[in-house]
């Protein structure tokens, strides 16, 4: 044991599991701003309200989603993209709000990513049945910039895949208050979840909500 694996444990640090060498999820990292970080996305849902997506090949999405930041995740018959205006209410997405920009960038340098900005946050609420398929992040201007993800809610298996869709792939359960974030060379890797299994959560109900805090210009 080194002497640093002392003070692993002591509670300073958060429990994490290095899923690959670019890739951290920090278990239950936002369990004490949960129930907060969850009322900041109810206000931002208020002004641009959760829709279906459909994919360019006009399959409608099973999340249901909204944004907030500068740029908004849209997905349409004209491709996937970012947007500064909410195609539904016509205005500029809501900001980030402060509690959920403070916990992106605390968790992004305890993984070692030092200078992230983030400008856009996907909300992505799933219902059980709700899934998503091998997919990579790739709309965003500077993959040098890592991508943090927020489970809060429900549980569900992750999949974490290699650089093609076809590539074998491994699944981790993310769990309420899990944060996972992933760069570097694990940027493009393939990722998605599995079907959301029926249950009830105390603070989300029948469903789980996701984010994923991005800086995409
Ligand atoms: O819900 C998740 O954990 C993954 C979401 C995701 O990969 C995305 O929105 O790009
Ligand atoms: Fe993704």
């Amino acid at each position: 044991m080194s002497s640093l694996d002392l003070f692993a444990n002591d509670g300073s640090e958060p429990l994490s599991t290095e899923i690959s060498e670019q890739a951290t999820l920090f278990h239950q990292f936002l369990l004490a701003d949960d129930e907060a970080l969850l009322n900041d996305i109810r206000g931002v849902l208020k002004q641009s309200p959760l829709r279906h997506l459909a994919t360019p090949a006009g399959h409608k999405m099973s999340v249901k989603s909204s944004s907030c930041g500068s740029y908004g995740w849209l997905s349409d018959k004209h491709g996937y993209r970012y947007q500064n205006i909410d195609p539904v209410t016509g205005q500029p997405w809501p900001d980030i709000p402060q509690s959920i920009l403070v916990k992106a960038t605390q968790v992004s340098r305890l993984a070692g990513f030092q200078n992230f900005q983030p400008d856009s946050c996907l909300i992505n609420v799933y219902t059980p049945g709700a899934k998503m398929g091998l997919h990579q992040d790739k709309n965003e201007a500077d993959f040098s910039k890592p991508i943090v993800s927020f489970s809060f809610g429900l549980p569900i298996t992750f999949m974490w895949g290699g650089f093609k869709r076809s590539d074998k792939y491994q699944k981790f359960s993310l769990q309420h208050a899990d944060a996972l974030v992933w760069g570097g060379k694990d940027r493009l890797r393939y990722h998605g979840v599995q079907q959301l299994k029926e249950a009830m959560h105390p603070l989300t109900g029948r469903c789980r909500v996701n984010l994923t805090i991005r800086q995409a210009g």
